[in-house]
């Protein structure tokens, strides 16, 4: 029997983090919107590597901020407006430009699966206030404008369909249709970018209408909640539990609750004592941004890196696209996507269903990293930075035997007083990282 919440703190409070969300690891964030038509942002830095302060906002690498970058009537994406629509061309002018004719979710949701993602989380309301589903409460949504289908509840569909969990991204506290001054400090974010009741009822009420239609297994609220309904925030989240029992939430309800922390690329902190997830584009942008080709995206070998160096710290990566306004998705996005698959299928036992291990990541020489994971009393331990075909690692603290997860691999184990000595024999780059099992090592 299900547990009933009521909307109260003391009940909410006893949630706790569903297995399934832990056990996952890996999920697919996907921006896509109006914003996606222009596809422009200058690049310039990755969140929390400078100061969010004028210059971030006058020169924002997000391209799904494009109407704010022009809204502050200067620097590169306003220049570029200008430049190429001209200053009477309006954000929502690029709406009718967005048809997604070439939009096929099932294949979205066939690629997710074979890059290893167990779960989706797609925009269903961005800080530009169009919805990606057909809300009751505006007309400003997809199935009226732009590419006329609810891409919310198609996408769903497909991505259970390929047997992968669907979340939804909602923009709780900005919305650029109530309260678009443009925004030049994280104060003018913050402080209560809507701060109107009105707003404060319109934003609940479409919460509660995506749980209610869509039934989420993640609800990813984002930058915050109107200060004027907060003591409705118990009830809100009472509300998602009893109707999702599976829901899990983020910690993007202005610090007063949550089931798992998130980091932003370098925003935020992570505590491995408690869930949390890491988020990023796989450039500098959540959505699409025409100036980050191939050569400007995070490497393979540095994606696998950061999907077991989080894994191991007892987070899960929740890896962007940023699919084109046709709905494709550009080859440079997924070509990473299927090696990160690739190299899952031979290393995801040690990914999948894991938690943190008692060893922390440590270097063993000659550049070597080394991460572990657990699994009930079985280690499992990441080797990182080999270079050539025969390799001889330390593993310190490190007793008994180890078998490798790829068959392709040679590998003999030596015990001694400082650990595990282990010999690697058929290593090639293309391996990347490498995953040996030590059983009962834990
Ligand atoms: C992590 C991701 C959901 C980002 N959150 C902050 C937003 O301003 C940004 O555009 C993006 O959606």
């Amino acid at each position: 029997m299900s547990k009933k919440y009521t909307g109260t703190w003391n009940s909410v409070n006893e949630h706790e983090v569903p297995k399934w969300y832990d056990g996952c690891k890996f999920g697919i964030f996907i921006h896509w919107g109006i914003y996606s038509v222009p596809a422009f942002a200058p690049r310039t830095w990755e969140l929390g590597a400078v100061e969010t302060n004028e210059e971030w906002f006058c020169n924002n690498p997000y391209a799904e901020w494009y109407y704010n970058s022009i809204n502050v009537g200067k620097g590169p994406s306003y220049e570029h407006h200008i430049e190429k629509y001209g200053k009477d061309f309006s954000y929502e002018d690029f709406l009718p430009m967005w048809k997604a004719e070439n939009w096929q979710p099932q294949k979205w949701a066939e690629l997710f699966r074979k890059a290893g993602a167990k779960y989706v989380v797609l925009t269903t309301k961005h800080h530009d206030g169009f919805c990606l589903y057909p809300s009751e409460y505006t007309d400003f949504n997809c199935e009226e404008l732009g590419p006329k289908r609810d891409i919310t509840g198609e996408l769903t569909d497909a991505v259970r369909s390929e047997g992968l969990k669907m979340g939804l991204y909602y923009s709780g506290l900005i919305d650029w249709q109530f309260a678009n001054d443009p925004i030049f400090k994280e104060e003018d974010n913050f402080g209560n970018a809507c701060p109107t009741f009105e707003y404060a009822d319109y934003s609940y009420n479409q919460m509660k209408e995506l749980v209610d239609k869509y039934h989420p297994s993640v609800f990813w609220n984002d930058i915050g909640w109107p200060k004027q309904s907060e003591h409705m925030m118990p009830y809100f989240l009472a509300h998602y539990y009893n109707v999702v029992e599976e829901g899990v939430v983020n910690d993007r309800f202005n610090g007063l609750y949550h089931d798992f922390s998130t980091k932003e690329y370098k925003q935020g902190e992570a505590n491995r004592k408690e869930k949390w997830e890491m988020c990023r584009g796989m450039g500098l942008s959540f959505g699409y941004n025409e100036n980050e080709g191939d050569d400007q995206l995070i490497s393979v070998p540095d994606l696998i890196h950061l999907l077991v160096a989080t894994v191991s710290d007892n987070g899960n990566l929740l890896l962007n696209i940023g699919p084109k306004p046709d709905g494709t998705i550009p080859a440079e996005q997924e070509k990473r996507l299927l090696a990160l698959g690739k190299w899952l299928e031979i290393n995801g036992e040690g990914i999948y269903d894991t938690s943190c291990s008692a060893h922390l990541p440590e270097t063993a020489g000659d550049g070597v990293q080394l991460f572990f994971t657990a699994k009930e009393k079985d280690l499992y331990v990441f080797i990182e930075g080999l270079s050539k075909e025969e390799n001889t690692v330390l593993i310190p603290g490190v007793k008994g035997s180890a078998e490798t997860l790829d068959s392709t691999l040679n590998v003999q184990c030596e015990e001694t007083k400082e650990g595990m000595k282990v010999r690697i024999n058929g290593y090639d780059k293309e391996k990347h990282i490498i995953c040996l099992k030590v059983k009962d090592g834990e």
